[in-house]
């Protein structure tokens, strides 16, 4: 299937399709710059970062015409070895002094522009690696987090990713794409799905309520690109508020399918962030099947199973104009 994940720039009609680079560049960060002064929304307590231990996972894909000749005549003048790129990108980490992914994306693209002259255009993507805070007790008998362990998490992660190419003017961002992957949430009941096509072919029982398990994936575009940096803090999206409206909207409706929440959830970044252009879904159906339907006549208890392969899923793109449908 093909995701939403990473913008892959169309090679120009007659042109060839031709980059390299290096994927799965594991770095970690301590004392990064905190993310401060986000703006707020009513669904997330989130107000910035502290960034104490940033992990990122970088993927780097290189442009330019000057790399033909590495293919075609097995001359690798101008060629940057995938294992200098590697070099280079953990090397930016300790220099970047800002608090996003995408600011240090787009802070390394532009130091690959300036060492490397070959390079025509230069995409940049990451995957936070994510870590949880711990509760210590604090002198008062409250808990608060510690500001030296953290929890290896295998939750949902932030994503970012920049295309950067020559301007006129310099470097520019011709491209960008900000998002949260991997959200893992079960609502227990509070979920229907009936009314779809019944024909010969139909096995799956309609549900008035079901226990639903979804995984989404969700990404934004800015109307300005250069807003994903987060040097200003109040036009920047954080991944967190993008999950917490996600699984806000989803205890709050009585969603009618998967393709229902989505719209919902869309809808409601879209409000609440005017500065974005696009949101883009990717979700999963993961839900168990009910092998006890109630129990003592209850029919919010139940036994479930986990449902065999195949899965379903559902992918959507909405912008402003569906906001203004509304
Ligand atoms: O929310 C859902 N959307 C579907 O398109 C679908 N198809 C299916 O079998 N179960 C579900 N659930």
């Amino acid at each position: 299937m093909t995701t939403n994940k990473h913008r892959e720039p169309e090679p120009e009609e007659g042109e060839r399709l031709m980059n390299y680079g290096k994927e799965k560049i594991g770095i970690y960060r301590t004392y990064a710059s905190p993310l401060e002064n986000v703006r707020t929304i009513p669904e997330s307590s989130f107000d910035g970062r502290d960034n104490t231990l940033l992990g990122l996972d970088v993927r780097v894909r290189l442009e330019g015409d000057k790399f033909f000749k590495n293919f075609k005549e097995a001359d690798n003048t101008d060629l940057v070895a995938t294992d200098t790129m590697k070099n280079f990108v953990q090397y930016q980490l300790g220099e970047y002094d800002g608090a996003t992914v995408e600011g240090f994306l787009d802070f390394t693209g532009r130091e690959f522009l300036d060492q490397y002259p070959q390079i025509e255009a230069i995409q940049l993507s990451a995957d936070q690696i994510p870590f949880d805070e711990l509760d210590v007790p604090t002198d008062d008998g409250d808990f608060e987090p510690s500001d030296l362990v953290f929890r290896v998490s295998q939750n949902e992660s932030g994503f970012g990713e920049v295309y950067l190419t020559r301007g006129d003017d310099g470097p520019q961002i011709e491209e960008q794409n900000s998002g949260i992957t991997d959200m893992q949430l079960v609502k227990v009941k509070g979920s229907s799905f009936t009314d779809y096509v019944q024909d010969e072919h139909t096995t799956l029982p309609e549900r008035e309520d079901r226990t639903l398990y979804i995984s989404m994936d969700v990404f934004w575009t800015y109307e300005d690109p250069e807003d994903c940096l987060g040097e200003e803090p109040q036009r920047y999206v954080a991944p967190e508020q993008v999950r917490d409206i996600t699984h806000v909207m989803f205890d709050e409706i009585y969603s009618q399918s998967i393709q229902d929440l989505i719209y919902q959830v869309g809808l409601r970044v879209l409000e609440r962030f005017p500065q974005l252009e696009s949101v883009n879904f990717e979700a999963n159906n993961q839900t168990w099947i009910a092998v006890r339907e109630e129990i003592d006549g209850d029919e919010d208890v139940r036994v479930l199973r986990e449902p065999a392969r195949p899965t379903g899923y559902q992918q959507f793109s909405m912008d402003r104009d569906d906001l203004e449908e509304q």
